[in-house]
């Protein structure tokens, strides 16, 4: 397999405007197969817009994507998700009144073939279909550690395990690209370790990660390459170690007018 048929998210001249605000100008990243890619920068700098564009919330003004080796248009977010990449929120949105069972198995149903009006219906092949995707969210369910917590409430978990939980609602897309958008925020110093723990496991086993995260230890103990945005700008890509000694990225982080994280 050559590097190119490697390349998960393929993403060229990403642009978007806001009024007066360049939120993203002209960005490019690929992703490989089975990375962790970090994406950072200071307040502002257009990581959450750059999530945005490429998961179909916000259309771009300009820029070429594909997913998988497919080119795709983002416009919509279920089309985004249906090609293959799976998000999580920096507010977590998860159904705070179903089951932490109930979300996952949610996040399954995009894949499935009976679909909304098989569930409606009860047809043969939905109930038989319910069964195996129940059986799949719970495996989910224990694959990050939360299986004890199938049949409570989303809204009755601690924060760090919602935010494992949209992990878990995530994964079930089987997605080509799981992209999450801090999913540390919040979290004590204990919850973190598992999260990077979980994290690992999820690339070790085969999937490829897009990662939005202040905490800059984290992103650079866990990311295999990392872009900086700044002022929509993208400043400086590369390894970890090559990110952290690149001028612009110091002078980003440390110059007037941001504050540091
Ligand atoms: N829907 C919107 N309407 C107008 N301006 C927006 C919108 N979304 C983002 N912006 C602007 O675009 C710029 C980039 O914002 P964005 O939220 O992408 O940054 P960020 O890097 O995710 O920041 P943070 O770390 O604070 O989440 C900011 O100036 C922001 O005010």
């Amino acid at each position: 397999m050559s590097t190119h048929d490697n390349i998960v998210l393929n993403v060229s001249g990403a642009s978007k405007r806001f009024g007066g605000v360049q939120a993203l100008s002209d960005v490019g990243i690929q992703i490989q197969r089975g990375q962790v890619y970090g994406l950072i920068g200071p307040n502002g700098a257009g990581k959450t817009t750059f999530f945005n564009v490429i998961t179909g919330l916000y259309t771009p003004d300009t820029g070429s994507f594909s997913l998988g080796g497919t080119p795709y248009t983002p416009q919509a977010v279920h089309q985004v998700a249906k090609a293959g990449i799976a998000r999580t929120f920096q507010n977590i949105r998860l159904f705070a009144d179903m089951t932490a069972l109930e979300n996952v198995m949610v996040g399954r149903h995009i894949r499935t073939r009976s679909g909304l009006l098989g569930a409606v219906f009860r047809t043969p092949g939905f109930n038989k279909e319910e069964a195996a995707i129940k059986a799949r969210a719970l495996e989910l369910l224990d694959y990050v550690g939360i299986a004890k917590y199938a049949e409570f409430k989303a809204r009755t978990l601690s924060y760090g395990d919602q935010r494992r939980l949209e992990i878990a609602r995530a994964l079930a897309t089987d997605p080509q690209l799981i992209a999450l958008d801090e999913p540390a925020a919040g979290m004590n110093a204990t919850e973190k370790v598992v999260l990077r723990e979980l994290i690992d496991r999820i690339r070790n086993d085969g999937r490829t990660i897009l990662l939005i995260e202040h905490d800059v230890k984290l992103v650079m103990g866990l990311c295999d390459r990392v872009t900086v945005l700044d002022y929509g700008k993208q400043i400086a890509e590369g390894t970890p170690a090559e990110v952290q000694s690149n001028e612009k990225v110091i002078e980003a982080y440390l110059g007037a007018g941001h504050k540091p994280h």
